[in-house]
């Protein structure tokens, strides 16, 4: 393991340099991993698997929109793209990739073929960490481990397409072989992490659900729509509102963020830009830190895990998010968005 200086605190990645695709592939050898679910991190993991040479299968109820996927994606039916049963009797690698609610309403089927030997893995720290309420307790005999990629399915297969790697956490719960953590780390090569670290399944789950509700998808979301409606409410017209609010974020600022960091990105705004971000950022900071402690309560008491397993348990689960979104679609801040989208200069 690298140990790497991360602000002043020293931790220890593991990265294809030393551990490299060949020692993968010679871990996973004589291992059939079967994927369960062909969602979103399905496609994701299991494509960079197959095309990593390792040994995958894909299991996904039939008839579903996800079967057709995986057929499309190249699986075939009876070679390696089965029901999920069959898929679960001829893996020795069970990849749990259902939705985190799905994972509650398939767990007796799943359970059953977790015979000794065999390696649990997940993606999410959800199930096992949430246990009360999800009822996922493996048997003692077997490895349970976890890589979670930090980032959206489909980022994790444009990345290895691109011959990036998108940065994933492991984890290791349960160690009957003694080569559970190998495993798990070979697992993370084999998926196309750029590089690992190590984490535990509740410190997994908590930040990725603190993550996903904050910064990274609601929170920003909420920032956006209170600014846009306060320019909005003073007469700035659409197109003006959503270009200073999200255009010039994820077009010219975000990305000298992601290359450099907040200062090299202020470091190229004005000088009269630089100086009210500077001021400001206290403000907005000190506003949602009660909100962001509100949050972490929920995840951690496991509020946030009951309401989640509660709606997403509900036969129309999916009709009631896409509703969601359709609504989120077509207010106006993101129609003004899809024509300011429309006129960018294409390439
Ligand atoms: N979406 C993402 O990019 C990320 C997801 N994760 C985790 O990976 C895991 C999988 O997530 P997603 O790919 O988003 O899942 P998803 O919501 O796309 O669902 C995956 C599959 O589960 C199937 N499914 C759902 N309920 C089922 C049931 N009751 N019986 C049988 N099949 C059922 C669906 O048909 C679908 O093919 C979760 O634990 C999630 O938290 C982790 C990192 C990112
Ligand atoms: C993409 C990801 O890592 C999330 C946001 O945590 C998720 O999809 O659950
Ligand atoms: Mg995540
Ligand atoms: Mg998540």
């Amino acid at each position: 393991m690298a140990k790497i200086n991360f602000g002043g605190v020293v931790e220890e990645v593991v990265t294809r340099e030393e551990f490299p695709l060949a020692k993968a592939r010679e871990v996973l050898k004589n291992e059939t991993i079967a994927v369960i679910g062909y969602g979103v991190q399905g496609p994701g993991q299991s494509l960079n698997m197959r095309d990593n040479g390792f040994n995958v299968i894909v299991g996904q109820r039939k008839p579903s929109k996800s079967w057709d996927h995986a057929v499309q994606d190249g699986f075939k039916e009876g070679e390696n793209l089965f029901e999920i049963e069959e898929a679960l009797r001829r893996g020795t690698i069970i990849c749990y990739l259902l939705s985190d609610a799905g994972q509650i309403a398939l767990w007796p089927t799943v359970s059953k073929h977790l015979t000794e030997g065999k390696t649990l893995y997940f993606s999410h720290g959800f199930g096992i960490t949430y246990k009360e309420q999800t009822g996922i307790i493996p048997p003692k005999n077997i490895d349970v481990i976890l890589v979670a990629p930090k980032g959206s399915g489909t980022s994790l297969r444009r990345l290895f397409l691109d011959g990036q790697g998108l940065n994933s956490s492991f984890a290791v719960f349960q160690n009957a072989s003694g080569k559970a953590r190998e495993k798990a780390v070979a697992m993370g090569i084999g998926v196309g992490s750029g590089y690992l670290f190590e984490t535990d399944f509740k410190k997994e789950v908590y930040s990725d659900l603190t993550g996903e509700r904050g910064t990274l998808m609601g929170a920003i979301q909420g920032i956006f729509e209170a600014q846009y409606n306060i320019l909005r409410k003073r007469g700035h017209t659409p197109s003006e509102a959503f270009n200073e609010t999200v255009e010039e974020l994820t077009q010219s600022l975000m990305p000298l963020v992601a290359e450099n960091g907040m200062d090299w990105m202020y470091a190229n705004c004005s000088t009269t830009a630089q100086r009210g971000a500077l001021d400001w950022r206290h403000k907005f900071r000190d506003a949602v830190a009660p909100v962001f402690e509100e949050l972490y309560e929920s995840v951690a008491t496991g509020k946030e895990a009951e309401r989640t397993i509660k709606l997403n348990s509900q036969p129309d689960y999916r009709v009631k998010l896409d509703q969601e979104l359709k609504e989120l679609r077509e207010s106006e801040m993101w129609q003004a968005g899809l024509k300011v989208r429309e006129l960018r200069p294409k390439k």
